[in-house]
């Protein structure tokens, strides 16, 4: 190495993703090997994402990680895990300008710091920890010099989180369970990209943001060992859906696709509730989730086709899928309705992301939600004021991203700091 200090570093950008048939059961907790095979969409990274800069300079004298500003341990297994996959994986770096020169073996000796930041909320089941371990291996990934493709790069970042490996792609993503009892095999791969099925509007009604208070990760171990529900959907349920899906995906068929990604988010919390003890994750704001459901129900049923599908992870916000750019604005006019901001609220901060949606849907301020008209499929619909924090418009989006600007880093380039 040479002699003069420098501190050399990567910032990258990733997207958190849904899945459409869900992740839920590991066979092997240490390597995070799932009981079924599940599929996601990518999120458009403009909305929620993930940015990580990872830093490696000779002065650093221990591995130490930032997250949204606060110091945080990297000593837990799934951390040490990822960072050991890619230093073994790592290769000779040299930049002459700077003077540095690091051989292949120089990385087992030399430490790295991490600043990560999450634009939406962290432990809120809105998926951080997928664009988080997904964020930070394909960072270190990129500052090592590792020569892994993104689906290699997935099976490492799958040992931080079991969702973080769909992460690594855009578009819709298939996380195969693979049998290995290694998990080599077990990885992503993209089944089409975001520009493929580009008329979906997604829209996440973030009902909390507050903490779960059961972990996936809990979650799941203890419907393994208790749900009796979860054998069959492994074995007999999922692998139909998934080649369903995939079909339904490749040909754009939305009335499939809505009906196969609403029937998988009921049938994972229905494997929730006959777990042991069960697990309610929509527990204290049911009611909300209960009107949400009924409403895309209802209105899915008076069109005669599909015109949105919802799906709920483990915790309380709906993610809305709309058909296109007319059934979304239909559906934040209907969302809206139902669901109106407090008297007191700005319209632009209840509404983020893409707020086109909005505008197509001639919604400007307070005054025009007020005068929504109460939607017609659905008798006697009431207003419920508060019950939604906020609304995120958004879309399906690309994979990790390189980000060269220097000013986005989040460490400082001297110090090796955050900034
Ligand atoms: N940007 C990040 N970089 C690295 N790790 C992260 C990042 N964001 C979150 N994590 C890790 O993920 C954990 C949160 O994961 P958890 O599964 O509880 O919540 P979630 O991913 O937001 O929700 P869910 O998986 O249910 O959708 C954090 O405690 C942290 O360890
Ligand atoms: C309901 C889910 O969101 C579960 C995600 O679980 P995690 O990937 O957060 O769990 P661990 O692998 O233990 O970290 C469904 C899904 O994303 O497929």
């Amino acid at each position: 190495m040479a002699e003069k200090t420098w501190v050399r570093m990567v910032t990258a950008q990733t997207p958190t993703n849904i899945a459409v048939i869900k992740y839920w059961g590991k066979r092997d907790e240490t390597l995070i090997l799932p009981v079924n095979d599940s599929i996601s969409v990518t999120l458009d990274p403009a909305h929620l994402c993930t940015i990580t800069t990872v830093a490696v300079s000779p002065s650093f004298d221990q591995d130490r990680m930032w997250l949204n500003g606060k110091e945080i341990s990297l000593s837990g297994g799934r951390y040490q895990n990822c960072l050991r996959e890619i230093r073994a994986r790592a290769c000779e770096v040299e930049d002459k300008e700077k003077g540095i020169k690091i051989a292949k073996n120089d990385w087992e000796k030399l430490h790295v710091r991490v600043a990560s930041y999450n634009n939406f909320p962290t432990a809120a089941g809105l998926a951080s920890s997928a664009a988080g371990f997904a964020c930070l291996v394909f960072a270190l990934a990129k500052l090592m010099k590792a020569k892994e493709d993104n689906s290699e790069l997935s099976a490492i970042a799958r040992q931080g989180s079991g969702s973080a490996c769909r992460s690594l792609f855009g578009g819709f993503v298939k996380w195969i369970m693979g049998k290995a009892e290694d998990g080599s095999d077990s990885l992503a791969v993209q089944l089409v990209d975001e520009k493929h099925w580009d008329e979906l509007v997604i829209i996440i009604a973030v009902v909390s943001s507050r903490q779960k208070e059961t972990s996936s990760t809990t979650g799941m171990r203890d419907s393994v060992e208790t749900s009796l529900l979860l054998q069959h959907r492994a074995k007999e349920v999922v692998p139909k859906r998934i080649k369903q899906m995939e079909e339904a995906i490749k040909n754009r068929d939305f009335g499939s696709f809505a009906q196969l990604t609403c029937a998988d988010s009921n049938q994972f919390h229905a494997v929730c509730l006959d777990t042991c003890p069960p697990i309610f994750y929509m527990n204290d704001t049911s009611h909300r989730q209960v009107k949400i459901i009924s409403c895309v129900e209802k209105w899915n049923c008076s069109e005669g086709t599909p015109q949105v599908a919802y799906t709920f992870d483990a915790g309380p916000n709906a993610v809305l899928i709309a058909h296109n750019r007319k059934a979304a604005t239909q559906l934040i006019q209907k969302l809206l309705f139902c669901f109106p901001p407090s008297s007191d609220a700005d319209l632009n901060c209840y509404v983020i992301g893409d707020k086109s949606i909005l505008k197509d849907a001639g919604i400007e301020d307070i005054k025009d939600v007020e005068a929504l008209p109460p939607p017609p499929e659905i008798k006697d619909a009431q207003r419920s004021k508060g019950d939604v924090s906020y609304f995120i418009c958004t879309k399906p989006g690309r994979g990790p991203d390189l980000l060269s600007d220097e000013s986005l880093a989040l460490l400082h380039p001297e110090t090796g700091l955050p900034k």
